[in-house]
């Protein structure tokens, strides 16, 4: 299974094919576009999302609805790029120089500057318009059909704010995915501490007046992932490498971790493996999950546990100190519209990636070729791990 996505932000669309999804899959497009609603979502967020009502329009790989085994074809439409037309047209040559109004100061910790210097753009909106997150829209409706693909085979994947700035969003644990699901649905927010969502408000309102952007950490949860994907037997097929490059692939990720990750370092081996168990009717299981369903680089049947890091937007409204490419004049950064945090988008768009790489795990372990197929054989491949 494999992927691709092309378009600008303020270009006329964004465009994805999707090839591997196995034929005789029954979407629904209507919760693709719910997903893809979610993502629009997130206090903090600028005002482009008043713009765009992001609804995917599939133009093939698909009848009525049904996956056919070929390269599904997406598009979503930038509302936006009406009011870019004369700066971004694709299709016309520029009338004047002066109406690409050009970026020239760049902006510290986006890609303007070394994207840039590679492709050697002096207008660094060539860089900027697809480094942008708007491109992370077309992952998340590739990633909501991987996630129906799941669904299907029992696996329940969900994700959600752990914390925004230095304000801890989560203090409920162990969770089900289905629990979580069913918090997120009743207060229509990812952040499951709700005492914390004034004070998350109030941080947001004033990191806003001040000219400045937060960060966050987010937590993504799949529960029933069979034991036995990825492998030990060479670095490139373990699944949780495989992970983490994709949840470091989302924009403005500095960090993963599986299950405790990084809080693990400094515990005792007692404290973090997870004690082996077995009952008649469960089969294997482990007591606990510190490492986060993974070991040997393989799903261990336990629920898989994924945080990232996001940095704090760099587009900064109170800008930083920058050099103007032409005149090499110290100046402030470009300032483009923006958000002030994005934090529960991102972890949609890190909920997408992760069910992404699951699927494409699960269509390569087993014959991915026809949805019905792919059923028998995991249902049987289940029942053969609960008899060892
Ligand atoms: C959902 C989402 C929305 C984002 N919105 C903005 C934004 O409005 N302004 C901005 O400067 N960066 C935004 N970013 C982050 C930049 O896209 C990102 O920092 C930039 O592409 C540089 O890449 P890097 O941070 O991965 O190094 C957003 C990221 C995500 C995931
Ligand atoms: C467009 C989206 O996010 C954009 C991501 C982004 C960036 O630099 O990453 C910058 C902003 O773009 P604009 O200047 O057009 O408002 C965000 O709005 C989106 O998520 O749909």
């Amino acid at each position: 299974m494999h992927f691709m996505t092309a378009g600008e932000s303020h270009g006329p669309s964004l465009t994805g094919i999707l090839e591997g999804i196995p034929a005789g899959l029954q979407l629904n497009i209507k919760s693709i576009n719910q997903k893809l609603a979610d993502r629009q979502g997130g206090y903090g967020r600028g005002n482009r999302q008043k713009i765009e009502h992001d609804q995917v329009k599939i133009t093939g790989g698909v009848r009525h609805q049904i996956t056919l085994g070929s390269p599904i074809a997406l598009t979503i439409l930038n509302r936006d790029h009406k009011h870019w037309k004369e700066i971004m047209d694709p299709n016309s040559s520029a009338t004047s120089q002066n109406t690409l109004r050009k970026v020239t100061r760049p902006r510290p910790g986006h890609a303007d500057l070394v994207g840039g210097m590679k492709y050697h753009h002096r207008d660094f909106r060539n860089v900027l318009e697809r480094s942008s997150a708007r491109e992370t829209a077309m992952r998340v409706a590739i990633g909501a059909i991987c996630e129906q693909l799941l669904q299907q085979l029992g696996i329940q994947i969900v994700g959600y704010v752990k914390q925004v700035g230095s304000i801890k969003a989560d203090q409920k644990q162990n969770l089900s995915v289905e629990q979580i699901n069913h918090e997120i649905t009743k207060n229509d927010l990812r952040i499951l501490n709700q005492e914390k969502v004034e004070p998350i408000h109030h941080l947001i309102d004033r990191t806003k007046r001040d000219g400045d952007t937060l960060g966050g950490i987010l937590k993504v949860i799949v529960d029933n992932v069979p034991a036995g994907l990825g492998s030990y037997v060479s670095w490139d097929t373990k699944l949780d490498g495989k992970l983490a490059a994709a949840v470091m692939g989302v924009n403005a990720m500095k960090g993963v971790e599986i299950g405790e990750g990084f809080e693990a370092a400094s515990k005792f081996g007692s404290q973090v493996m997870d004690p082996i168990d077995w009952q008649k009717k469960k089969g294997w299981f482990r007591d606990s999950d510190h490492l986060g369903g993974f070991e040997g680089g393989m799903t261990n049947g336990m629920p898989l546990v994924v945080q990232a890091a996001m940095k704090p937007i760099p587009t900064l409204y109170k800008p930083l100190k920058s050099v103007d490419v032409n005149t090499k004049q110290i100046s402030k950064a470009n300032i483009e519209r923006s958000d002030v945090t994005a934090i529960v988008p991102a972890s949609i768009v890190v909920e997408s990636v992760v069910a992404i790489e699951l699927a494409k795990s699960i269509t390569e372990t087993f014959d991915g070729s026809n949805m019905d197929r792919l059923k028998q054989q995991v249902t049987s491949y289940r029942k053969e791990l609960l008899n060892f």
